[in-house]
C-alpha cells in the first residue's frame, strides 16, 4: 500500500526509483586474548588497516569533483591521522586485546571524548564511526561499507551519511538521498546540495522499508512516497521534467516580475568555476563569502600579504558582480590554535564570529586591511559584513573599524534573537543586513546545530524564525537598506516564496541550489508570495507551516 513518510526535503528535486539501504555496520565476532608472541603483528595489522584507511580517503579527496567534498575528506583524513588513535590501539593490543576489539574500544572511547566536548567537535561523531566501520573492514577483511553498486539506478537510503559515503558518489547511478536522521544543515544535505540530488532528511520509518522498493522523492517538499507503483513513478518522473523546463535562465524575479536576486555562498575562488555569466546562470553576485578556508588547519595566522592575495583571486573570479566577505567567524567552536582563545564549556555561546575581535583586534583589522587592499586591486564591488553581531553597539564598532579601513560598504549578519529584534537600529548604522538562518534558528529555537535528533525544531520552517526575519525585512523596508538571507534557507525551493512574501529581496545560496530556486520563485506571483507567508507565520511549529504553504500557493 502506497504510503506518505515525510522529513526535510533538500533541493527542488522529484525523483522515483527503487531504494537501496547502505549496509549495516559490522558485527565483531567474539574476542579473543593475543599471546605475547602474535602482539606485534596483531599491532601491525591495527596500525595498517588505520593507514590503509586514511591512503583511501585521501585518494577520494584527490579524485573529488568539487571544493565542498574534496574540504570534507580532508579533514576526515586528519581525524583519521590522530596519534591518539594509534596510541590507544596499540597499547590495547598490548594488553592483550585483539585488533578489532582494540580498534572498536579505542573509537569509542575517542567517540565519547567528542560527546562529550559538543559543538563542532561532536558533529564530526558520523565521520569518526565511519573512519571506525572502514579500519574495522579492513582488519576483518570484509567488504568497505560504502554505497551499494547494484548495476541500475537506484535511492540511497541510509541512517545518515558520512562524507566519505558521499565522496565517490555517482549521481547518475544515485538518483536521490533519503535518511533516516539529520537536519537541513547536516553533511547529507550540504553535499545533496553540492551535488545537485534531490534529498530528505530526518525522514522517519525510511530504513525500514525493504530495499528495492518503488519510492517518489520530493525534495521540495519533503515527502517520500512508499509502496508506489510504475504508474507513480512514471507521473513522478514526468513532473520532474516540467519542473527541469521551467528552470530556465535569467535572474531570479517571482511570476509577476519582482526580482529576487539570487546570489552564492562560496568557500573560495573554485567555488564560482560552474556559475555562468549573470544573464545565463541568473547569479547576481556573491552573498557570502566564507573566508575561514585561509584560518582553517593551520599554526599561525594568514599574513596580509597572503589574505590580500586570496581575496583577490575571489573578487576577480566574481568579475562585475559584487562579493560580500564575511570576516572570520571562528572560536572556541571552531578553534585555531594560533588565536590563543580559552577553552569553554558551551563553545556556541562563548566568544566565536566578531566577538573574537575584542581578544585579538589585531585579526580583524589585519583581515580587513587585506580585504580593503584587494578591493583597490582589483577595482571589485566589494561589501564586508560581521558574522554574531549581538547589539547595535557591535555593529557601530565593527562599521567604524571597517569604514577606518577605507571599506565603504558594511553590514552585519543577523544570528542571533537580539540582533534580529533591534534590527532596526542596526540598520541606523549598518548599510545592509544578511540573516545566517543556521545560527539564527540555532540560538532562536535553542538546539545545536550539530544536533541531528531534534531536526523539526532546528527548521527554517519554524514560525519563530519567519517572524524574526519578517521583522528584519520590516526594518529594511522602512529604512531603504537591503536585507538578504544566506543561512541553508534561502537555498529551499519551497521557503524561497515565503522569504519573498515576508519581504526579502536577496536570497543567497550554495551554488547548485540557484536553479531550483529561481523556478520555484517564477512559479509564484507576490500574492502568492505573501499568501504563503502569512499562512507559515499562522502555523504552530515548522511541518504546519510547510503544510500550510504549500496548501496556500
Ligand atoms: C550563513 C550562516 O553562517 P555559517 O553557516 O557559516 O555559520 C548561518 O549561520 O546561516
Ligand atoms: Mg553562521
Amino acid at each position: 500500500m502506497p504510503e506518505v513518510l515525510r522529513g526535510i526535503g533538500v533541493g527542488h528535486g522529484l525523483t522515483a526509483g527503487p531504494i537501496l539501504r547502505m549496509a549495516p555496520p559490522l558485527e565483531l565476532p567474539p574476542p579473543r586474548t593475543v599471546a605475547a608472541a602474535e602482539t606485534e603483528r596483531e599491532v601491525d595489522l591495527a596500525v595498517r588497516a588505520l593507514t590503509s584507511v586514511q591512503r583511501d580517503l585521501r585518494e577520494r579527496a584527490e579524485a573529488a569533483t568539487d571544493a565542498t567534498t574534496a574540504d570534507i575528506l580532508e579533514a576526515q583524513v586528519a581525524l583519521a591521522a590522530d596519534p591518539v588513535l594509534e596510541d590507544g590501539v596499540t597499547t590495547r593490543i598490548r594488553n592483550g586485546t585483539d585488533a578489532p576489539h582494540a580498534l572498536r574500544e579505542t573509537f569509542d572511547e575517542h567517540r565519547a571524548a567528542l560527546e562529550a566536548i559538543g559543538g563542532l567537535f561532536a558533529e564530526r561523531i558520523g565521520d569518526l564511526d565511519d573512519l571506525a566501520s572502514r579500519a574495522l573492514a579492513v582488519v576483518l577483511g570484509r567488504e568497505m561499507p560504502g554505497i551499494p553498486d547494484p548495476g541500475h539506478p537506484f535511492i540511497l537510503v541510509a541512517d545518515d551519511l558520512a562524507p566519505a559515503d558521499t565522496a565517490g558518489l555517482d549521481s547518475t547511478t544515485v538518483l536521490a538521498l533519503v535518511t533516516e536522521r539529520g537536519g537541513p544543515t547536516s553533511h547529507t544535505a550540504i553535499i545533496a546540495r553540492s551535488l545537485g540530488l534531490p534529498a530528505v532528511v530526518g525522514c522517519r520509518g525510511i530504513l525500514g522499508r525493504p530495499d528495492e522498493e518503488l519510492v517518489t522523492v520530493d525534495g521540495a517538499t519533503g515527502e517520500v512516497h512508499v509502496g508506489v507503483g510504475g504508474d507513480d513513478v512514471a507521473d513522478a518522473l514526468d513532473r520532474a521534467a516540467l519542473r527541469q523546463d521551467a528552470d530556465g535562465r535569467g535572474p531570479g524575479r517571482t511570476a509577476d516580475g519582482r526580482p529576487v536576486d539570487l546570489l552564492v555562498n562560496i568557500g573560495s575562488a573554485a567555488d564560482l568555476a560552474g556559475v555562468g555569466p549573470v544573464e545565463v546562470s541568473g547569479v547576481a553576485g556573491v552573498g557570502l563569502f566564507r573566508t575561514e578556508f585561509l584560518f582553517l588547519d593551520r599554526e599561525k595566522e594568514p599574513t596580509f600579504d597572503e589574505q590580500a592575495r586570496a581575496y583577490a583571486e575571489v573578487f576577480r573570479a566574481a568579475g562585475e558582480r559584487p562579493v560580500v566577505v564575511r570576516t572570520l567567524d571562528a572560536g572556541a567552536d571552531k578553534p585555531l590554535p594560533f588565536l590563543g582563545l580559552p577553552d569553554e564549556p558551551n563553545p556556541a555561546l562563548g566568544v566565536r564570529g566578531l566577538r573574537v575581535a575584542r581578544l585579538r583586534p589585531e585579526t580583524l583589522d589585519v583581515q580587513l586591511a587585506a580585504i580593503a587592499e584587494a578591493a583597490v586591486q582589483t577595482g571589485a564591488q566589494v561589501h564586508v559584513m560581521a558574522p554574531m553581531v549581538a547589539t547595535a553597539r557591535e555593529a557601530a564598532e565593527f562599521v567604524d573599524r571597517a569604514r577606518g579601513h577605507g571599506l565603504g560598504n558594511v553590514g552585519v549578519m543577523v544570528e542571533v534573537p537580539a540582533a534580529a529584534l533591534r534590527a532596526g537600529r542596526l540598520l541606523e548604522v549598518a548599510d545592509f543586513l544578511s540573516i545566517g538562518t543556521n545560527d539564527l534558528a540555532q540560538y532562536t529555537l535553542a538546539v545545536d546545530r550539530q544536533n541531528g535528533d531534534l531536526p523539526d525544531l532546528l527548521d527554517p520552517w519554524q514560525p519563530a524564525l519567519l517572524q524574526l526575519i519578517a521583522q528584519c525585512a520590516e526594518a529594511g523596508r522602512a529604512r531603504g537598506k537591503p536585507v538578504s538571507v544566506c543561512g541553508e534557507a534561502a537555498g529551499d525551493p519551497l521557503l524561497a516564496p515565503v522569504l519573498a512574501g515576508l519581504g526579502i529581496d536577496k536570497l543567497s545560496m550554495a551554488p547548485r541550489g540557484v536553479a531550483a530556486v529561481r523556478a520555484a520563485l517564477a512559479e509564484h506571483d507576490m500574492a502568492a508570495c505573501r499568501r504563503m507567508a502569512d499562512a507559515a507565520l499562522d502555523a504552530d511549529d515548522a511541518a504546519g507551516a510547510r503544510t500550510a504553504a504549500l496548501a496556500a500557493r
